[in-house]
């Protein structure tokens, strides 16, 4: 298995403020280092300094205050939408847990979650998670705008930002005991757009190249993770995480997955002749909801699956 450090992984700087100025010349480069790197690897690592390490430090806390609740309160976390809500206490991978706050970028979602968990609510942790997905989501707007741009078809960023709902997901993986099985999750795509992923200092999440090679992704502790979803003509790329058996601390994740509250049809000027129309117009919704059947399970490649020309 391959292992990638941060010089060869593909960093954009979005600290550098002529990036985030558009029509700029590093604006410009940016937008194209992104879709190259979407397109090739289907991950890059934005430098991205809004988290400060009391958001860090207080993010993980919360986090790990959030899975000290007993499992019959985690289970009250259910969405209609599959995969949204609590998962865990699985004997085929018993490290991992999660949790979700769908519309976290919302007052309402991160309140009605923590009304869910606590009997008063928690009003530290409704701040520290409604403040942390708004910073994801900036970033995620930022990153698709770009995207976008380098397509050619910028005109559609505002419609799609803005029918744009989040959801903040808490994977979790204790570290396991003696001769434990490492797996935390098994492979699979995203159905996001984008998946944006903030991790703490415990490593594992191991990505597949285009040539089907697992590389272990070393972003540094406080970097995020920017992930392909079924974006335009990008790489979703299979991931999954392995923990190290050797580390006795647990694994934090923080994620946000962008879901389109529209249906979803490829713009017109992507369609050329060395470009054919490979999807017709969907509904996100269906698609999530695809995903959790067992065809959608069994899929190789959803999106050609579900609505594949
Ligand atoms: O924990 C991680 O690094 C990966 C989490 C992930 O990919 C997911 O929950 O979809
Ligand atoms: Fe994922």
């Amino acid at each position: 298995m391959g292992s990638l450090t941060p010089p060869k992984l593909l960093v954009v700087d979005f600290t550098n403020k002529e990036v985030l100025k558009p029509g700029s010349g590093s604006w410009a480069s940016a937008c194209k280092d992104i879709r190259r790197a979407l397109e090739n690897r289907g991950f890059f690592i934005p430098l991205y300094d809004e988290v400060s390490p009391e958001l860090d430090k207080a993010n993980f806390h919360a986090a790990a205050e959030l899975f000290d609740l007993p499992t019959e309160v985690k289970a009250k976390n259910t969405y209609e939408k599959p995969f949204h809500g609590y998962v865990g206490q699985n004997p085929l991978i018993p490290l991992h847990e999660a949790l979700g706050i769908d519309y976290a970028t919302t007052h309402e979602g991160v309140q009605s979650f923590a009304n869910l968990m606590w009997p008063k609510g928690n009003d530290s942790f409704s701040e520290i998670s409604f403040s942390f997905a708004k910073t994801q989501a900036k970033l995620y707007e930022m990153v698709t705008k770009m995207l976008l741009e380098s397509y050619g078809v910028a005109k559609y960023s505002d419609s799609h930002v803005d029918s744009t709902t989040y959801l903040l997901r808490f994977p979790k993986y204790r570290a396991p005991e003696m001769n434990e099985n490492t797996k935390g999750i098994a492979s699979y795509t995203d159905i996001t757009f984008l998946t944006i992923l903030y991790q703490n200092h415990i490593p594992g999440l191991e990505i597949r190249t285009r040539d089907g090679e697992w590389i272990t992704v070393h972003f540094p502790p406080k970097s995020f993770v920017v992930l392909a979803g079924m974006s335009a003509r990008v790489l979703s790329p299979a991931h999954k995480v392995t923990v190290d058996a050797n580390r006795k601390e647990t694994r934090y994740t923080i994620g946000l997955f962008s879901s389109l509250d529209k249906i979803v049809e490829v713009p017109e000027k992507l369609v050329d002749e060395q470009n054919a129309l490979q999807f017709k117009p969907f509904h996100h919704q269906d698609l999530i909801n695809f995903n959790a059947t067992n065809q959608g399970q069994r899929s190789e490649n959803m999106l050609k699956d579900f609505c594949g020309v």
